[in-house]
């Protein structure tokens, strides 16, 4: 493979004896990864149905290695029902060693496709708020989807530059993910075309846009809240360097040791400017010291800062209060209300939000978003069309099969699933009586797919267009 001569000499220096062992690397077969969602499914379970061989990625719980030269995972109904993602192993590391609690307010910085947002919402499990942010709005709607997938509905999807976030979260979050965008030195193996951005856009771009996002993020998170800054790429500058500026900026941040494994390598305080000793505590990934293609992790606590309340401060934080949004409806419509008899939740008044005919649920403790460019706030229900309700197809993804009355299960290897995914309308008269009528929740084997209007043993495809299985 032909690197830049630039990036191999960087890379000697770096490794030193260890070099001729990493180019070494570049000759062998890309890796390829699926992480379980646990919020829809235990490991324990999907290795039991799973369609495809998997070996545990030895790092990472939910994270398992198949063969993509045989198999395509993305080409089963089991992805259509949210039950993994597909990441490059190394890339699963960051939202692994970010630990979570339940309840906990979760900023993604930088989180399309979501690779790691979907990773963090499983892990927050219905609970808390996951806030899913992208610069860019076309990858930001790929973010939506993927977050949609993965039936995670206690969410807000932004698309916003983090200076404007900051205005409205500061001091919000309990955990703060930072997968800073950066030269792409581990991806060069795997997308050639990693080359050619970095000869464009090299460190020095990159190391400035992830100085500025990581302080940002720094005034967003709580004292005494952690962050997780990861980048993929090998470049001092983007990787020590950016974390040292931020220990510069910001003394109170200190940095947290990581989950170690045997592979992990520790971050390099003799690259950084200060060669501050703490600083290899962070972790380093190299594709000759474990299955994976490489990245940078560092994990920070912020500090609580002893401060006395001045006036002035007192009067901000009751502003701020004021801020949290007011949502929720006087009455639950009728329409809503009878589409809910059929579902097992206790549907809180307080976090329902009417917009035209859309109906959301929020999750609680939201600051007014109102002024932000914003993809998503809550989980969207459905609409309320002319005496009747619409469930959606983000509401279908975050039920599980218990939760709805009425469910049409089919196996994986029924030919009307992959029928289904594709948009066509299904016979059913072997599986339901013919007089039953309404609202289906079509599933393959337990998990749920998407709706169906069932009328006279037929199926009335209901799964999202956009979705839809492609030949
Ligand atoms: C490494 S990628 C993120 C991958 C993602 N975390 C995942 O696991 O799927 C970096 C992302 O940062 C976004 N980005 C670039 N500059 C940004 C900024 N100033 N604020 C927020 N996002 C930014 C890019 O659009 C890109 O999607």
């Amino acid at each position: 493979m032909n690197l830049p001569i630039k990036f191999e000499e960087k890379m000697k220096a770096l490794l030193q004896e260890e070099y001729e062992e990493y180019i070494k690397r570049y000759d062998e077969p890309r890796l390829y990864g699926l992480r379980v969602n646990t919020r829809k499914i235990s490991v324990e379970e999907f290795l039991k149905i799973s369609p495809f061989e998997l070996k545990p990625i030895p790092w990472i719980e939910n994270g398992f290695y198949y063969d993509g030269d045989h198999v395509q995972p993305s080409k089963h109904p089991y992805y259509f029902a949210g039950l993994y993602y597909l990441q490059e192993p190394s890339a699963m590391t960051p939202a692994n060693r970010l630990p979570i609690n339940p309840g906990d307010k979760v900023f993604d910085v930088c989180a399309a496709p979501g690779g790691k947002a979907t990773e963090l919402g499983a892990k927050l499990d219905g609970t808390g708020v996951l806030v899913a942010n992208d610069i860019s709005n076309s990858r930001a709607k790929g973010l939506l989807k993927n977050i949609e997938l993965f039936g995670i509905g206690n969410v807000l999807v932004l698309s916003e530059e983090p200076g404007k976030i900051e205005e409205y979260f500061e001091e919000y979050f309990d955990k703060i993910l930072i997968d800073a965008p950066c030269s792409g030195e581990g991806m060069f193996r795997k997308d050639k075309k990693m080359v050619k951005a970095w000869e464009e856009h090299g460190p020095e771009f990159f190391a400035k846009i992830q100085r500025s996002i990581v302080t940002q993020a720094a005034r967003m998170l709580k004292p005494g809240g952690m962050m997780l800054y990861s980048t993929c790429t090998f470049d001092s500058e983007e990787n020590e360097g950016t974390i040292e500026y931020l220990l510069e900026q910001y003394p109170e941040f200190q940095i947290c040791e990581i989950a170690p494994y045997e592979g992990f390598c520790p971050g390099l305080p003799e690259v950084s400017r200060s060669k501050r000793e703490d600083l290899s505590r962070t972790v380093r990934m190299f594709p000759h010291k474990l299955h994976g293609e490489g990245h940078y992790v560092a994990l920070l606590q912020k500090g609580e800062q002893p401060k006395e309340e001045n006036e002035e401060q007192t009067r901000q934080r009751r502003i701020k209060a004021d801020r949290i949004a007011k949502t929720g409806v006087r009455k639950i419509p009728e329409e809503l209300e009878a589409f809910f008899e059929n579902v097992s939740w206790d549907l809180e008044k307080s976090r329902l939000e009417i917009h035209g005919e859309c109906v959301y649920y929020m999750p609680e403790d939201l600051p007014d978003v109102r002024g932000i460019r914003f993809l998503r706030t809550g989980l969207l229900l459905g609409e309320l069309k002319k005496n009747r309700f619409e469930p959606s197809q983000a509401f279908a993804m975050n039920l599980k099969k218990e939760e709805y009355r009425y469910c049409l299960c089919l196996s994986a290897e029924d030919e009307r699933v992959v029928k289904y995914l594709k948009g066509e309308t299904l016979d059913v008269e072997d599986l339901v009586s013919p007089k039953e009528k309404g609202w289906y929740l079509i599933c393959v084997d337990e998990y749920p797919l998407g709706w169906g209007k069932l009328s006279a043993g037929t199926v009335k495809n209901k799964y999202l267009p956009g979705w839809r299985w492609q030949s």
